[in-house]
């Protein structure tokens, strides 16, 4: 995918050293890149030149649509990814409000799928803007946040991408998602992912068409330890041709996003990639 590998050589090229403190690594940093995927024309933002844990990325976005906030359920979708964040991270860990093994706290769709009113009770903001979009409402607001600054302390890690807006053109639904922070060489593999596919399931689920996603990062990095694969290794490969992502045609509600799907009603037709890397994962 040229706008990833675009993004990868920008950092190394024009990239500063910052220092982090969560981590205690150093990364080499960008502020702001814009990727576009045509979802409406089908290009999936799939990268080929390393394997890519497609369906670990799928499974992260329906937790975080269906509001699971423990590392346990993740695993019961398809993916372990939250696993080191829940459990190994000694911040955490040490956080009075952390329920036990697995659990993320607030963070994502947790906070996203019930998020608090200052007056009181909760909001679904997911169902609201299924019901708008479904009845061809756009009412320049459709915006499903997971950021909510009075809860980051009870959460095993700030929401990296934290809004997704919703929009009509007629019947063509379009997608604006922000990211804070991004890992390049391992998130941004799923981030790209889910974008793609929080497009093409809302189109499907509001009887809509899909357009364009618009993806927004504000810091994009790579860390100290990953940046001689990706310079070395993955960036001398040669891009292979983009595959073709299906999703089961008959998801059609959020309900059925929320109780059968499962990983198996997704398909790719066409991965060709290059021999896996494992990048170093920072807690
Ligand atoms: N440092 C860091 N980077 C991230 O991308 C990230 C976090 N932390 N914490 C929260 C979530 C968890 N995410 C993750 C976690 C692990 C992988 C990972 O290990 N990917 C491997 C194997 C994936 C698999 O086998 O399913 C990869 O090669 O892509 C990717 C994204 C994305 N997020
Ligand atoms: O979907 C995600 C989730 C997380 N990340 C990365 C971005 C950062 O490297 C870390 C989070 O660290 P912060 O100190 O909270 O910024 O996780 C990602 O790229 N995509």
């Amino acid at each position: 995918m040229k706008q990833y590998l675009d993004l990868c050589h920008r950092i190394i090229d024009e990239g500063e050293w910052v220092a982090n403190k969560r981590t205690g690594k150093r990364c080499l940093t960008v502020i702001n890149a814009d990727l576009t995927y045509n979802v409406g024309a089908g290009e999936f933002p799939l990268v080929t030149t390393r394997k890519s844990y497609w369906k670990s990325a799928i499974a992260e976005i329906i937790g975080y649509l269906r509001g699971y906030d423990n590392a346990a359920d993740f695993r019961a979708l398809g993916t372990k990814t939250w696993d080191a964040n829940a459990n190994n991270n000694q911040v955490w860990l040490n956080n009075p409000y952390r329920k036990g093994e697995d659990d993320m706290g607030l963070c994502y769709g947790a906070i996203g799928r019930n998020f608090p009113k200052p007056d009181g009770g909760s909001v679904d903001q997911l169902r609201l803007i299924v019901d708008d979009l479904s009845q061809g409402i756009d009412n320049r607001g459709e915006i499903f946040t997971f950021y909510h600054p009075g809860a980051l302390h009870m959460a095993c890690l700030r929401p990296c991408m934290y809004s997704h807006h919703f929009s009509l053109l007629g019947d063509t639904l379009y997608l604006n998602s922000t990211q804070r922070s991004c890992d390049v060489p391992l998130g941004l593999n799923f981030n790209m992912v889910q974008v793609y596919f929080l497009l093409a399931i809302m189109a499907q689920i509001t009887g809509k068409k899909p357009g364009k996603a618009y993806h927004k990062i504000v810091n994009a990095h790579i860390y100290e330890d990953q940046l001689e694969l990706m310079r070395d290794v993955q960036l001398k490969r040669k891009p292979l041709a983009v595959p073709t992502f299906k999703i089961n045609p008959n998801i059609k509600t959020l309900e059925d996003l929320e109780t059968w799907v499962t990983l198996e009603d997704f398909e790719l037709e066409g991965y060709e990639y290059h021999e896996p890397i494992a990048y170093p994962f920072s807690v």
